[in-house]
């Protein structure tokens, strides 16, 4: 045991105090409740996304709670536009003199069939979750962390079998989780940490009213197959996403954590297959039918 004089947890109010956070897409759900879980801890923290009123609400909300005046709606940003992100991290770094840690939450994409999706679509999707995330990350490491230091975490995917019907999402966001691999060694030397959070199905009406009859299908039939057999809340992907951007987790750069309930480590049944056998067989010995 420490002696009491040294021995200080890293769990306490004021983790974060004196910190300026940025939390892209931080208006709704997941964002919302990082966003909840920095201005408890002490940070400053400013939310932006395409909707300006929508991240203005939110901040009236959060402050009338009791955050008065920790958080803040900056400029409108679409993260897809290379010049918004340039306005918006200038605009947090000379408002507020610093900007110590980045969350890349904003992101999203559509459920479509990969055949039918056109050449637009899968630039809107890859620009948005991986280009985006990179032109965030570029711009806070250049206009503030190269000299001062930080603290990234970039919100990804449950990718790891793929992800049949939002295809190009998966794939955007295993470059922003190799992205972070790079960015990780490129900028410990500014002692900045960087890692990724990928979460699995996780409830959020902001989220989950994108998909209508297609977020029921997920309820319905993906549920019962997730081995926690119930979907997650956005508190337990912001827990983990706090813990990565506090000193405690000063040796963990580089790193993704999976919070999906062990859904990474079952096939989840994300499309229907027909219940016929049509792959052509390859071999000599019978097989029968079902095997
Ligand atoms: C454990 C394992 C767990 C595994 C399971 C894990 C489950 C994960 C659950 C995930 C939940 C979430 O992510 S919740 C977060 C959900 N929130 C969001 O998705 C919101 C953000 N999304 C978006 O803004 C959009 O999806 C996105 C495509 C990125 C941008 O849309 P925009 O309309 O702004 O794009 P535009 O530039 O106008 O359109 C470009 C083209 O995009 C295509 N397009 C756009 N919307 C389309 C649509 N609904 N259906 C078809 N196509 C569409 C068209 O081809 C458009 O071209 P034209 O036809 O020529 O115009
Ligand atoms: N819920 C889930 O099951 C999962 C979610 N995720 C990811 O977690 C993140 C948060 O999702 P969730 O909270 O559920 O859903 P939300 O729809 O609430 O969050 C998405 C946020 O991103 C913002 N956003 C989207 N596109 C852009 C853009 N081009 N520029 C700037 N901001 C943008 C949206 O605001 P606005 O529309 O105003 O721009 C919104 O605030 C997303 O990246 C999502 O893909 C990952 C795995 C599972």
């Amino acid at each position: 045991m420490p002696e009491e004089s040294t021995w200080r947890s890293v769990f306490r109010n004021d983790l974060f105090k004196g910190k300026v956070a940025l939390v892209s897409g931080g208006g709704t759900g997941i964002g919302k409740s990082i966003v909840i879980e920095l201005a408890s801890l002490g940070a400053t923290v400013v939310i932006s996304s395409r909707n300006e009123e929508k991240c203005h609400k939110a901040a009236d909300e959060l402050n009338a709670l009791g955050f008065s005046g920790k958080v803040a709606a900056g400029p409108s940003t679409n993260i897809r536009k290379e010049e918004d992100i340039q306005k918006l991290i200038s605009h947090v770094v000379e408002r507020y003199g610093a900007l110590d840690i980045l969350v890349n939450n904003a992101g999203g994409q559509f459920i479509s069939d990969s055949a039918d999706i056109s050449k637009r679509g899968f630039q809107a999707v890859v620009e948005t979750n991986l280009q985006g995330t990179f032109l965030m990350c570029r711009e806070a490491f250049n206009q503030y962390m190269r000299d001062n230091g930080g603290s990234i975490v970039n919100i990804t995917i449950g990718n790891r079998n793929g992800m049949p019907g939002m295809m190009h999402s998966a794939a955007a966001r295993a470059g922003v989780e190799n992205m972070t691999a790079s960015l990780c060694v490129e900028w410990i030397e500014s002692k900045v940490r960087i890692n990724c959070v990928r979460p699995g199905i996780i409830f959020t009406e902001s989220g989950f009213e994108n998909y209508g009859p297609a977020g029921e299908y997920f309820l319905e039939k993906i549920v019962p197959s997730l081995p926690a057999k119930r979907l997650g809340s956005a508190e337990e992907v912001s827990s983990a996403v706090v813990w990565l951007l506090c000193e405690g987790a000063g040796y963990v750069t580089g790193s993704v954590i999976c919070v999906d309930g062990g859904g990474s480590y079952v096939a989840l049944p994300l499309v229907e297959i027909e219940d016929k056998t049509n792959l052509p067989t390859y071999g000599y010995l019978p097989m029968k039918a079902k095997l």
